[in-house]
């Protein structure tokens, strides 16, 4: 392995210490000379950490020429008068940069150097900006859509205030657009907006602006290339350009389960930096007719029903689905009808193993290589695979399918702990009719760490396409058919011999209420992407963000046959080969070994 030659290497001082400053193309050190002095003989360790940071360059939101206010220049003694702007000032330079806090959530952080010589702090700056110029991924140009009434109002506010400075500070340019009634972002982008404009688009709202953008950007890159979106077999576009969520609604699950935080400042940061993250989208028809697209949630029965209730009581604000939740529980009401699906086969693990999806996460990255190499299959329609298919018919009072953990603040596992963002499959969880008690045991485990799928009402199934067929369509078919045949009148769905129940409920996707009960979800593979990098392995990065990359070697040693994912040594080797995949040869670079045994 080779140890990357360092670009610069100076001696600066940091207030009135003095640091020895090292850059090459994966990271910026500075290490205190007096500490490191001092700690010499004792562990490296205690070393690094006392006196060293470290932050790598695709870390760097920005670098800027500073007046130098040094207070060991202001020492009250008469002092030269400089002759040009150029001697007064750029004898220090600022690096702004992020810095992880709690909960995933990052800061913009700076640190001011100074410099002895005019020079060494222009080379300082020069070396910096053309290392972020290398950076290809991060935006220059962004479309901003601001919902001025989601959640409490305040997205107007928050991106002025906190996420408009650190986007000028990065020099991206925005146009920004605040909408003035329900889809203007959609229908913007879907015809008018010139896309080829920018490198992005952002979405300063909750979960249902969301929804709108990714429903123009969806929809306009389908136009684009002259797909169908009412064909239920064809193959959609990907999105060419990124979204960004900048969170200011009541629910921001996407933004919690793409990030790990709902803090606008972080998801900024992540726009800023360039992040992506690929994400799985599921469009639904019925009798091949679109209706939407979802990413997160699709629930009928239970999940329906809330939001329905729900809906009514909007003027109760965020507590009405509290409200909504404990009475649609009390009505205990469920649905019978026929579920049928296609299992997703391959190494995609199941809803009920232990490996969540995670920042560089493997059965996302293999689920994109698996999926380039059956391009020509996904165009093969249903009827062409015969026998694959699954059929459940039953009495339930939940059918639910999560494309993605739906973990949130209040229920922080999700639905589904262990389905990924972009695998290419949604994990459909079947509740059948069990007793009031059982079902709240079950709706529980949503909030404590028991498995929830560990009961015998429970199913649940890694799915790539599905479809649900209400019974009281069935029967009103079957009654047509004999209707057909001329036997007579229509009956009501309770009067019938089949006894079945004439309710019915409404599908929930993310949080909007769909009018049509029968229909058929098909799952695309990595369809969009959003600035953001899934959720980081936090107390592992913590640990090891105090060490020096450029310090070392460190080993770390990962018996691969005794592999178990939640063992801490096996999650810091998750997190490094992520960080690995990421930055390409940065562990090598910084003398980082990982021995595989
Ligand atoms: N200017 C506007 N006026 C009214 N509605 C708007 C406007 N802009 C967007 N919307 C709609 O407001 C809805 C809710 O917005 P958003 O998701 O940002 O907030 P929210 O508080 O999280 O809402 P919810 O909890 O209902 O999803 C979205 O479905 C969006 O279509």
């Amino acid at each position: 392995m080779e140890k990357q030659a360092p670009l610069l290497c100076s001696e600066l001082r940091v207030d009135r210490r003095l640091y020895e400053v090292t850059l090459n193309s994966m990271v910026l050190v500075w290490k205190d000379t007096q500490t490191n002095k001092k700690h010499i003989g004792r562990s490296g360790y205690a070393a690094v950490k006392a006196g060293s940071h470290c932050v790598p360059v695709c870390e760097i939101i920005a670098v800027q020429e500073k007046e130098d206010e040094s207070p060991s220049k202001d020492n009250g003694k008469w002092q030269k008068v400089p002759q040009s702007p150029a001697d007064s000032s750029q004898l220090a330079f600022t690096v702004f940069y992020v810095k992880r806090t709690r909960q995933h959530c990052w800061q913009c952080s700076e640190v001011t150097f100074h410099c002895s010589e005019h020079s060494i702090c222009l080379l300082w700056l020069q070396s910096i900006r053309e290392q972020l110029g290398l950076l290809t991924n991060r935006p220059k140009s962004l479309l901003v859509y601001i919902n001025p009434y989601g959640g409490k109002q305040r997205g107007k506010q928050i991106y002025d205030h906190k996420v408009a400075p650190i986007f000028s500070r990065a020099s991206i340019s925005t146009d920004v657009i605040v909408t003035e009634h329900a889809n203007h972002a959609r229908d913007h982008l879907k015809t008018e907006a010139d896309l080829k404009k920018y490198d992005g688009v952002v979405c300063v709202g909750g979960d249902g602006m969301f929804s709108e953008i990714m429903h123009g950007l969806v929809s306009r890159s389908q136009q684009d290339v002259g797909a169908d979106e009412n064909l239920t077999e064809e193959p959609l576009v990907p999105c060419k350009l990124r979204i960004g969520i900048i969170p200011a609604g009541s629910t921001d699950c996407i933004c919690y389960a793409t990030v790990g935080s709902n803090d606008p400042v972080t998801s900024a940061l992540h726009i800023i930096v360039g992040d992506s993250q690929p994400m799985d989208v599921c469009s639904v028809h019925s009798e091949d007719r679109f209706l939407r697209y979802s990413v997160s949630l699709l629930g009928y029965g239970f999940y329906g029903d809330v939001l329905t209730d729900s809906e009514r009581k909007r003027w109760m604000g965020p507590a009405r689905y509290d409200i909504s939740g404990v009475k649609t529980f009390l009505s205990h009401r469920y649905y019978e009808g026929t579920v049928s699906f296609l299992p997703a086969e391959g190494n995609l693990g199941t809803p009920r193993d232990k490996a969540q999806c995670r920042s560089g996460c493997n059965i996302c990255r293999h689920s994109v290589s698996d999926k380039l190499l059956n391009k020509d299959e996904e165009s093969v329609s249903d009827a062409e695979r015969p026998g694959t298919w699954t059929v459940i018919r039953g009495k339930f009072l939940a059918i639910n399918a999560a494309s993605m953990s739906c973990a949130c603040p209040r229920s922080p596992k999700g639905l589904s702990p262990s389905a990924h963002l972009a695998d290419g499959t949604t994990d459909l969880i079947l509740v059948r009719k069990c007793s009031r008690i059982d079902f709240l045991r079950h709706l529980l485990r949503h909030t404590n760490k028991s498995d929830q799928f560990d009961h015998s009402f429970v199913e649940v199934y890694r799915v790539k396409q599905f479809r649900f067929s209400p019974r009281h369509l069935e029967c009103e078919s079957e009654l047509d058919l004999r209707e057909n045949r001329g036997s007579g009148k229509h009956f009501l769905c309770q009067q019938r011999a089949c006894g079945c129940m004439a309710s019915r409920s409404n599908w929930n996707c993310d949080g909007e209420i769909l009018p049509h009960t029968a229909i058929q979800v098909r799952v695309h593979c990595q369809l969009i992407t959003l600035f953001a990098r899934g959720i980081e392995e936090q107390p592992v990065f913590e640990d090891l963000y105090a060490h020096s990359w450029l310090d070392g070697p460190y080993v770390l040693s990962c018996p691969i046959k005794n592999y178990s994912p939640s063992s801490p040594a096996n999650k810091k080797l998750i997190y490094l080969t992520s960080l690995w995949m990421r930055h390409n040869q940065f562990l090598e670079e910084t003398n980082l070994h990982l021995v595989f045994g």
